[in-house]
């Protein structure tokens, strides 16, 4: 009977899952693998993504012993716990579905070759994004660093359709991930989230029956629950860009009158692979500025400042909002972590790198692309990033984007008695106003840590003199 083995990462799912789907046609019998991995290079997964992936495990494992496959959970050297299933096993081939990051592939790259040398078979396959990030290329065979040619390319090609789980008689479930200890606040997480796959499928569905129609006008505001919330459940690759893609075109054709909000949502589904792409062709996207020229920008070292920030207690309405939904939840709204990565680069010129840290740390969808990708975007120093100039004003972007202030009384609780004028700058209100909601300003609710104005002509002058730099 030929065994083969499949090496989950962040692809835990049944239903297009090439690995698997590979795995299961070609062999009696399959056991799939999950290692925490040991390697050097490897960033450490956050806390809170830790968290998820655990119940994505339980939920994947439970799945497959439908099918009668076990899934194994391992901690180590990937190659050294590969080889010793493999002999454990008896089997002779390993399948897995590839990952992008530098780091990444060279460690993928040696196991396939040592194993191979010692006459294993080993298949890598494509699932984790919509196209490979070398099969799309500008006119002059180069990488793409603008998104809009990207997606003007992208939505012209072909993407290969998603694949049927694989069946098989059911097995016995056996718990995984026991060594995981499940940290004190992850109670309140679990209030906002469904894990696994079956979750990550209604999520796609819902969205499409009953928002995506108030996407391109919602999406922007943060107290409104139109967008899909589907980033965790991609990060582990519960479900697949491609079934959200083919998904989304079958609700298209059966729904003319809404192809503009669905090519809307698709057009953001194709910016985790315009990140991807990124995170393939470019070295360490987490660390290098991918314009060069903003390594010598002089971030500030102000640690007062960036825990005022993490912690919510900016004294910038929206921004508190925003840090504190993320310490609840794992997540935050789109629009808010523009505006907060904003405040913390550009008023308190802090490094994009520690507020990348820190959501690596706090999100639920942590990626490795689509955060480093995003914070330099925000930051100025990524790709298409918008000129270093256009600086948010938190303050009118959260009275533009949360007008009536629900968003923000629902994170800063503590000034939710304000009149909507003074919800986004309660330092501003009179003083009898500020008595009538009960609000101490320094003492009930923060003063402001920065001068808008002042730190914006300081982050101005910083940014411009690196490009005067870069000019001469
Ligand atoms: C500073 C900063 C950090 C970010 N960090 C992450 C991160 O760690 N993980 C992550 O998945 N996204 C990240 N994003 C992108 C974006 O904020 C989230 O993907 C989005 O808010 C997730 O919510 P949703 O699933 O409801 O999105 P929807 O609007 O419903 O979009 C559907 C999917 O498209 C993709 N997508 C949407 N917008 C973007 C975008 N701007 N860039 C890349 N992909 C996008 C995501 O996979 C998302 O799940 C970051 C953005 C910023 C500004």
């Amino acid at each position: 009977m030929s065994t083969a083995l499949v090496w989950l990462r962040n692809d835990l799912r049944l239903a297009d899952n090439p690995a698997l789907h590979a795995a299961a046609k070609n062999h009696q019998k399959v056991v799939a693998l999950y290692v925490h991995e040991e390697a050097p290079g490897l960033r450490p997964i956050g806390a809170a993504a830790r968290w998820w992936l655990h119940q994505s495990l339980e939920s994947i494992a439970r799945d497959l012993a439908e099918i009668g496959v076990t899934l194994e959970v391992h901690a180590g050297k990937p190659e050294a716990v590969l080889r010793a299933a493999l002999k454990g096993h008896d089997a002779e081939t390993v399948y897995w579905n590839r990952r992008y990051g530098p780091a990444e592939r060279e460690l993928d790259a040696g196991i396939k070759q040592a194993l191979k040398s010692d006459g294993f078979s080993v298949e890598s396959m494509p699932g984790n994004v919509l196209i490979e990030p070398w099969l799309i290329q500008t006119g002059q065979d180069k990488p793409y660093s603008v998104f809009t040619p990207f997606w003007k390319n992208l939505r012209t090609m072909d993407i290969a359709a998603p694949l049927p789980a694989p069946k098989g008689k059911s097995s016995r479930f056996r718990p995984v991930d026991a060594d995981y200890e499940e940290p004190h606040w992850a109670g309140k997480l679990g209030q906002y989230w469904s894990i696994g796959e079956t979750a990550a499928q209604e999520r796609l569905t819902t969205f499409l029956d009953e928002s995506v129609v108030d996407y391109p006008e919602g999406r922007d505001f943060p107290a409104k629950d139109v967008t899909s919330r589907l980033s965790p459940h991609l990060r582990f690759g519960e479900i697949s860009p491609r079934q959200i893609w083919h998904t989304a075109q079958a609700f298209l054709h059966a729904h003319h009158s809404k192809a503009g909000p669905v090519d809307k949502f698709l057009s953001e589904l194709a910016w985790r692979d315009f990140s991807y792409h990124q995170l393939y062709h470019r070295p360490n996207i987490a660390e290098i500025p991918m314009q060069e020229k903003y390594s010598s920008l002089r971030w500030r070292h102000a640690p007062a400042q960036l825990r005022a920030w993490e912690k919510g207690k900016t004294g910038i309405p929206i921004v508190d909002a925003g840090l504190r939904e993320l310490w609840e939840t794992g997540y935050m709204h789109n629009r808010v972590r523009m505006l907060v990565a904003s405040f913390l680069t550009k008023n308190l010129l802090i490094d994009w790198r520690e507020g990348e840290r820190w959501f690596w740390d706090c999100l639920v969808d942590a990626d490795e692309a689509n955060n480093p990708a995003s914070w330099q975007w925000v930051a100025g120093c990524g790709l298409d990033a918008a000129p270093y100039f256009r600086i948010f004003n938190p303050v009118t972007q959260g009275e533009r984007f949360d007008g009536s202030g629900d968003f923000v009384r629902r994170w800063v609780p503590e000034i939710a008695a304000l009149p909507d004028k003074f919800i986004h700058a309660p330092a501003d209100a009179p003083q009898d106003i500020l008595a009538k909601a009960d609000i101490a300003i320094g003492s009930t609710y923060p003063r402001p840590i920065a001068d808008l104005k002042q730190t914006r002509q300081r982050a101005l002058d910083a940014y411009g003199a690196v490009s005067a730099q870069a000019a001469d």
